[in-house]
């Protein structure tokens, strides 16, 4: 009698199931439709469709092989490289391809991309889902991610295990110790944005580059803490070394890439492969980080430290606690640096771009910034509770650029169960935020409208789809440093300019370009002195 219950329900399930696919390719909704109301499952009522859903995932738990999640066909060997070829040459971003395969696969996609399994992760329950489960902690240890810390795990961000827990609490106090998220870090960001508008002051009403604009200022706020020292925004080698870091996000996208997926490429092909360009790329910043910590051991003062590189070198030197090596120090300023820096240029490039495309909203931004902060006094982190539709437009800029397309890869720890689909030990495990910012979910998510994160009674509103720094333990640690920093940009050159397309210049494209961190497309503006007179300006500066 329950076998032929549990026949009759696998039926029906079995129906629904085809139902689903089908409504899937069409509308891509899933999800939403699984959990919608017009689902019609003969002779039950509908009150009790969620009671069905949760024996037919009892049973399915227990009936069903459990397999690796489906996706396009690989070959032999190279698996799904050469789809993602062709799909790439018809100008498709990465993240793109993923979203289109989602789109027909589901949620959670399966891929074998040269020698790797790699899934990937739709929606905000499944996204949320592996962000927090433990077994999803890890860290891939493809080759292109080893190359840049010495071929093995280190660091912060691609290190997993006891040494990933033990350098990510020490970095967080080392950090604090030295002004994170306190009025020390409002300071330094409070000078480095005075110094920025200062410059533009100087070149106001000429066309300016935006691309690279925030780099120097981003890395000198971030080296106040880390390394106790800051650069003139004009410093030739800084600049350099910004731009190889530039260069190095643009090489490859958050997967990886051909060196991750056939490593041995490189022998045969060290030039097309990227291989040689990112050696080069690697062998500069760390002669940069190399230098800059050996300056901190000359100068090192045991009984005061000035910074988190001090503060490391002090507790390398203690031999009961010796648990980082010099390699490991270099590789926790890299991840820092190069964490730290594109992804908050890019998101505060983007942010501009959607202001010079939106002038009633450049309007708005004016407005409040001269009701709550006026034209004189500096702006300060605590004006931003009371700057509710700045918050809105920092928000949406979060959420429509998604310069961390696809976050930063997870691992499987071990073999775990992921919905009705088996993930293997070792699998690359990315995350679709791009896809989870811009999806259905927002209605209009190609829209930049602040007002969506503001409530009728004109208050701030979170909304759980948007994650751009993650979420659960591998979450960004530079988040608070990121959100304070494009308040800070924003209202300091706002207050002080109007910014303006150049004549003749093109609208500025949304399309980003594709890489570890999603950038805008070349363009420049103009800023044009407002509210001050060259007195007051100089006042202020
Ligand atoms: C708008 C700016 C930023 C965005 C959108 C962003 C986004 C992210 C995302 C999505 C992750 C991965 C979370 C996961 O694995 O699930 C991450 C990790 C990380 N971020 Fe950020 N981030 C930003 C700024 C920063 C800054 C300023 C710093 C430096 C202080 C930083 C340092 C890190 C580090 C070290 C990790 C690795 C954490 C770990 O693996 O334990 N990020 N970030």
């Amino acid at each position: 009698m329950r076998l032929k219950q549990a026949e009759s329900v696998q039926k029906q399930v079995t129906s629904i199931q085809d139902r689903l696919d089908k409504l899937e390719q069409e509308s891509h909704a899933k999800d939403q439709w699984s959990r919608s109301n017009n689902v019609e499952i003969k002779g039950v009522p509908q009150k009790n469709h969620e009671n069905l859903f949760e024996i037919v995932n009892q049973i399915d738990k227990f009936t069903s092989p459990r397999l690796y999640p489906p996706g396009p066909k690989p070959l032999p060997l190279i698996g799904n490289l050469l789809s993602v070829a062709l799909q790439l040459r018809s100008k498709k971003l990465h993240h793109e391809i993923w979203r289109k395969w989602a789109r027909v696969y589901g949620n959670i996609l399966g891929l074998r991309l040269g020698l790797m399994n790699v899934v990937i992760i739709s929606g905000k329950d499944f996204v949320r889902e592996v962000s927090s489960r433990e077994v999803f902690g890890g860290r891939p240890g493809g080759f292109f991610f080893l190359m840049r810390s010495f071929g093995k795990k280190s660091g912060l961000v691609f290190n997993d295990g006891s040494s990933w827990t033990k350098t990510r609490r020490v970095v967080l106090k080392y950090l604090k110790d030295f002004g994170y998220n306190t009025r020390h870090m409002e300071n330094y960001i409070s000078e480095e944005c005075r110094a920025l508008v200062q410059l533009r002051i100087k070149d106001a009403g000429q066309p300016v580059l935006i691309n690279n604009m925030f780099n120097i200022t981003i890395v000198n706020i971030l080296w106040r803490l880390v390394a106790g020292k800051r650069y003139d925004l004009d410093d030739a080698n800084l600049k350099l070394l910004c731009d190889i870091i530039t260069r190095l996000f643009r090489a490859v996208d958050m997967s990886g890439g051909i060196l991750n997926f056939l490593p041995f490429v490189r022998h045969v092909a060290p030039n097309l492969s990227g291989y040689n360009e990112l050696c080069s790329i690697h062998k500069a910043i760390h002669d940069f980080l190399r230098e800059t910590i050996e300056q901190h051991e000359r100068n090192l003062d045991v009984k005061n430290p000035k910074d988190v590189i001090d503060a490391f070198l002090i507790e390398k030197m203690d031999p009961k606690n010796r648990t980082f090596s010099d390699e490991d120090l270099q590789v926790v300023c890299l991840d820092l640096l190069e964490a730290g820096m594109e992804t908050v240029a890019n998101t505060a490039v983007f942010m501009l771009l959607h202001i010079i495309r939106n002038d009633d909203i450049q309007k708005r931004l004016h407005d409040e910034i001269d009701e709550v902060i006026g034209p004189l006094r500096p702006p300060t982190l605590s004006d931003r509770s009371r700057m509710v539709y700045t918050e809105a437009v920092l928000l949406e800029a979060l959420r429509i650029s998604s310069v961390a397309a696809m976050g930063i890869p997870h691992m499987a720890l071990e073999d775990a169960q992921l919905g009705n689909y088996v993930i293997p030990k070792g699998t690359f495990v990315l995350l679709a935020l791009y896809d989870l910012h811009n999806g259905n979910h927002w209605k209009d998510p190609g829209a930049f409208r602040p007002e969506r994160f503001i409530t009728k009674e004109g208050n701030l509103m979170q909304d759980e789809w948007l994650m751009p720094f993650g979420s659960g333990k591998r979450r960004c640690i530079g988040e608070g440093l990121a959100r304070s920093e494009l308040f800070m940009f924003l209202t300091h050159l706002l207050q002080k300019f109007r910014l303006k397309l150049p004549e003749g210049d093109p609208i500025p494209s949304v399309e980003p370009n594709d890489g570890l961190s999603l950038s805008a497309k070349t363009y420049r503006l103009i800023f044009l002195p407002r509210n001050c007179n060259t007195q007051i300006v100089t006042e202020y500066v």
